[in-house]
């Protein structure tokens, strides 16, 4: 799949059919519309084209309001994964947001990107001030002799599968009800750093990870994780939060990593949280955390033959 991102590096010959939007964590409703896109464009030989945003939109008009839930290249590699040729990429600034729905087809999808066709979900807005809906694109499309098909919503018991309902969830540590969306576990990847080296000296070394404040990170608390290491697979005890027993410190993502042994400092791992076990707590001595901690491993262990 090719990434572009910037409209100057653009040019396009053949005829493309497209989707545009964020795709923050390229959720079942995205898979589901993404996967129209390759499939329409294998049968009517056309290539295919993701159009989406460096930047959140939502940060472009007021920085810092909201946290990703994949970073860009877990973006790409997820669309890529669903066989997209093309995934453009640019930021979303004053020149789009100042392009009137007339002008963003134009300029965008005819001249730039050789639409013949645009699939886009129902709620889609674009052009200066969103003054542009589905309708409109469908009505101005015409006059460029584009077909635009229009997605209705997907629902998983009565709820719309969005990409703030999912943040809410991860946020309230509700990772299994947030993989039903995802279609995956929700995931973190990091580097792992150095932390305060008390994790041996307990019998449970754990991988503390660099945290990116740009992403959702999960509600505090201990989460029985899967961990992806040089493309190996393991089992873990995830704890998010701020070791209240130990006092006095920063917000750490931390795995023990069940039947592992090695020095993996400055390695990157990815962690796939599948269920959260326990609040965090505030022990009266190491001893009572070491204990609860060999329970949380204990249960993982009678868990793990269970998710694949
Ligand atoms: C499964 C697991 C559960 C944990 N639960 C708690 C907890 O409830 N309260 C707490 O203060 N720290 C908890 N911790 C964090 C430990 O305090 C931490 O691993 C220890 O301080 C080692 O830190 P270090 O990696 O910086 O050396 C937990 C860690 C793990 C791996
Ligand atoms: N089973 C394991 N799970 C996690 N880390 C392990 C494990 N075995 C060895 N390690 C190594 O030990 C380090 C963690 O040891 P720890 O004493 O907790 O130090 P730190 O405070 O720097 O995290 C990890 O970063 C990793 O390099």
């Amino acid at each position: 799949m090719h990434i572009i991102k910037t409209l100057d590096d653009l040019c396009i010959k053949e005829p493309t059919i497209i989707t545009i939007g964020n795709f923050d964590g390229v959720h079942l409703g995205h898979q589901r519309i993404i996967q129209k896109v390759v499939d329409k464009a294998k049968k009517e030989n056309l290539k295919s084209i993701v159009f989406t945003f460096l930047n959140h939109p939502m940060n472009f008009f007021r920085a810092g309001t909201v946290k990703s839930l994949t970073t860009l290249d877990e973006k790409y590699l997820f669309i890529k994964n669903i066989g997209i040729d093309c995934c453009l990429s640019i930021p979303f600034d004053s020149y789009i947001t100042n392009l009137s729905p007339a002008e963003y087809v134009e300029k965008i999808l005819v001249n730039k990107l050789k639409a013949k066709e645009i699939v886009i979900g129902h709620d889609f807005t674009f052009g200066k001030n969103k003054s542009g809906n589905s309708c409109m694109l469908k009505e101005i499309a015409t006059l460029y002799d584009i077909n635009v098909e229009i997605v209705e919503p997907i629902k998983i018991n009565r709820t719309r599968i969005s990409s703030s309902i999912i943040r809410k969830m991860i946020e309230n540590g509700d990772v299994d009800k947030s993989k039903e969306f995802l279609g995956r576990y929700y995931s973190l990847q990091g580097k792992v750093i150095h932390g305060m080296k008390l994790g041996r000296r307990l019998g449970f070394p754990t991988a503390n990870i660099q945290i990116n404040e740009d992403v959702v990170i999960p509600k505090k608390g201990v989460y029985y994780t899967k961990i992806y290491f040089k493309n190996k697979v393991y089992y873990g005890a995830t704890n998010i939060g701020l070791n209240p027993t130990i006092g006095n410190r920063s917000l750490s993502i931390e795995t023990y990593i069940l039947d592992f042994d090695r020095d993996i400092y400055e390695e990157e791992i990815i962690i796939h949280f599948i269920e959260r076990i326990r609040d965090e707590k505030k022990f009266h001595s190491l001893n009572e955390l070491t204990s609860q901690m060999k329970k949380d491993i204990e249960y993982i262990r009678n868990k793990k033959t269970i998710y694949i």
